[in-house]
This record gives structure tokens, sequence and C-alpha cells, in this order.
């Protein structure tokens, strides 16, 4: 049976299950469920907090877990991305008030407040920067005004908590991060159920950035409708009774669907329909 942690709590748990249920996994129905059996897909998913899940996955007691990839690093966990998801993600980034720092260069001998202390050393150790690191469990943004520290490292979305506290970011962010399906290192590569999990997941994504085009040409155009819409490998080309014209069909990026649809239309084509897409295997 596949063991697979997935977040309890936080911005990382509804989109986490949501993803898995639509995988057709069966989820927990109440957030005090901490483990379930799904034996009709010889899975077991554990719900386990966001930060701890890569060391759950490290020490080889879980196969597969699902995380935030700053909290992968943060935790130094001998643990490795396989896939990302997409959701949760956020950069990572210092702030301070306006006119405290403009680099990371300029940090030495100050205070830094996060809760991703693993992450903070080693930019800060990188960058040859010698400044003091508090760990502080959440709410940082707070730590400035009620002088912990004079510069906080922490997730930025919006920007909405960082205005709010009358705080900027300044200099490069430390990461990018965004959900991913997360394996010990040096696992074995081929395991066919942790294949055909991510498999699913896969489908799962591709169901909801594509959808499935349709659409009536004149033969002497389908090689400049197609170039429009050259779909994951190859467009589908049938023929039409009405003698002269192709049907094609083909997956396109559903952020892309409107502009391509107004383009097939000025090459001639017509009767072009998109479809959602349920389900996927590649
Ligand atoms: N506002 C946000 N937008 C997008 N991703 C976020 C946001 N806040 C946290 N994350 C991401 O969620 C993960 C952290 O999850 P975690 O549950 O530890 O914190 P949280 O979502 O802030 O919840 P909590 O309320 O328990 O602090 C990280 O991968 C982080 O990048
Ligand atoms: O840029 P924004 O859209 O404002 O999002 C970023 C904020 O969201 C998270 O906080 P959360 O609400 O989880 O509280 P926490 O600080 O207690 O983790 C994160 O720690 C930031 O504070
Ligand atoms: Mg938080």
């Amino acid at each position: 049976m596949l063991r697979i942690a997935v977040p309890n709590k936080g911005s990382l748990s509804a989109p986490a299950s949501a993803m898995l249920h639509e995988a057709g996994y069966r989820q927990r129905k109440e957030s005090k469920e901490l483990v379930l059996v799904d034996s009709t897909n010889d899975v077991e998913f554990f719900y386990l907090r966001p930060r701890d899940i890569a060391i759950y996955v490290s020490s080889g007691r879980l196969d597969i877990g699902i995380t935030g990839r700053d909290l992968l690093l943060d935790s130094g966990a001998s643990a490795e991305e396989i896939l990302q998801l997409g959701f949760a993600r956020s950069t990572f980034r210092y702030a301070a008030r306006p006119g405290t720092a403009t680099a990371v260069e300029e940090l030495g001998g100050m205070t830094v407040a996060t809760s991703y202390e693993g992450v903070v050393a080693k930019h800060l150790a990188d960058h040859g920067v010698d400044a003091a690191v508090v760990h502080l469990d959440g709410a940082v943004e707070t730590a400035i005004q009620l002088g912990v520290a004079q510069v906080i490292a922490d997730v930025v979305e919006t920007g909405t908590s960082l205005r709010n506290a009358g705080l900027e970011t300044f200099g490069e962010p430390l990461m990018e991060s965004e959900a991913v399906v997360i394996r010990r290192v040096g696992a074995d590569a081929d395991d066919h159920k942790v294949r055909q999990f991510l498999r699913r997941l896969q489908g799962v994504l591709v169901a909801r950035r594509y959808v499935m085009m349709d659409y009536d040409i004149r033969v002497e155009q389908v090689e400049k409708a197609v170039a429009l819409t050259p779909g994951l490998e190859s467009p589908t080309v049938s023929p039409l009774h009405h003698e002269g014209w192709v049907a094609v069909r083909a997956m396109v990026p559903t952020a892309d669907a409107q502009r391509i649809m107004d383009e097939l239309y000025e090459l001639g084509a017509r009767a072009i329909l998109t479809t959602g897409i349920h389900a996927a295997r590649l």
C-alpha cells in the first residue's frame, strides 16, 4: 500500500485534498481524521503538519508527500521534488521598514525574524552576511513593530500582510515556492505505485490547464490552423462529408482558448467548440 503524507492545516491543506479527490482518491470528511485508508486505490493517507512532511518522507516511513518547496528546503531533510502542483504559489522575501536596507549584503549586525530559519540562515551564509536569526512561528510581520527584529524574511503572496504592517520588500527573492510532491532521496525511481500516483496527479493538472478544441476548416487552411492548435503531440484531422473540409481536434491551454478561437475564425474555421477535460492520462 502506498503511504502518502498530506498537509492537515494551512494554505496547502484544502487544495491538496481537492486535487487528490479530483484524481479519484478518497479524502477525509472532517479535519480531525488523521489517517485514512483508501483500499480501492491501495493508498493510505496521513494528514500531517506541512512542516513535518519532508521529515517523515526522508525517514522512509512514508513513500511520498505533498508539501511546499519552501518547507522542504527549510527542513533540510533528505527529500526531493518529483512533481510541481501549481497551487500555494508564493515568493520568499526579505522585508523591513522603508530605508532599512536595499540588499542582503547590508544586513550584517541586524536581526532577522522568520519562520524559515533554515532557508534564511543558509541564504545569509551564502552571501557571507553575519546577522542574527530569530525564529517565530507566524505573524512575523509584527516582529518589527514590537522591536524583536529590524528585518523579516517571510512568505509573500499578494503583499497585503506587508503593506498592512508598513513594510517593504527589498533585495532579490530568496526563492519561489509552490506545492510539490516529494520523495526520499535515493528512493526507487521506478516504483510502479508511485508512478501511477504521479500520472493521476498529472492528469488533474492537464484537465485543469487544457480544454479540447474542435473545429471545421477548409483543407487548404489546415496547415495554418494546425500551427495555431498543435495539440500536445499532434492534432487529429478527420475527413468531413462536405468535400474540401476537415474536422480538427486538439488540446489547447485554457488560458489561450478565446484568442485561438478568434484566430481560427479569421482563418475561416467554423463550428469552433471547446469542451472541458474531466480527467486525463498522457
Ligand atoms: N498567503 C499564502 N499564499 C500562498 N501560499 C502560502 C501563503 N501562506 C503560506 N503559503 C504556503 O503554504 C505553506 C506553508 O503552510 P503552513 O501551513 O506552514 O503555513 P500557513 O499556510 O501560513 O498556515 P498557518 O496558518 O498554519 O501558518 C508554504 O509552502 C507557503 O509558501
Ligand atoms: O502576501 P500575502 O497575500 O499577505 O500572504 C502572505 C502572508 O500569508 C502567510 O501568513 P498566514 O496568514 O498564514 O499567517 P502566519 O504568518 O501566522 O503564518 C504568510 O506567512 C504571510 O504572512
Ligand atoms: Mg502561515
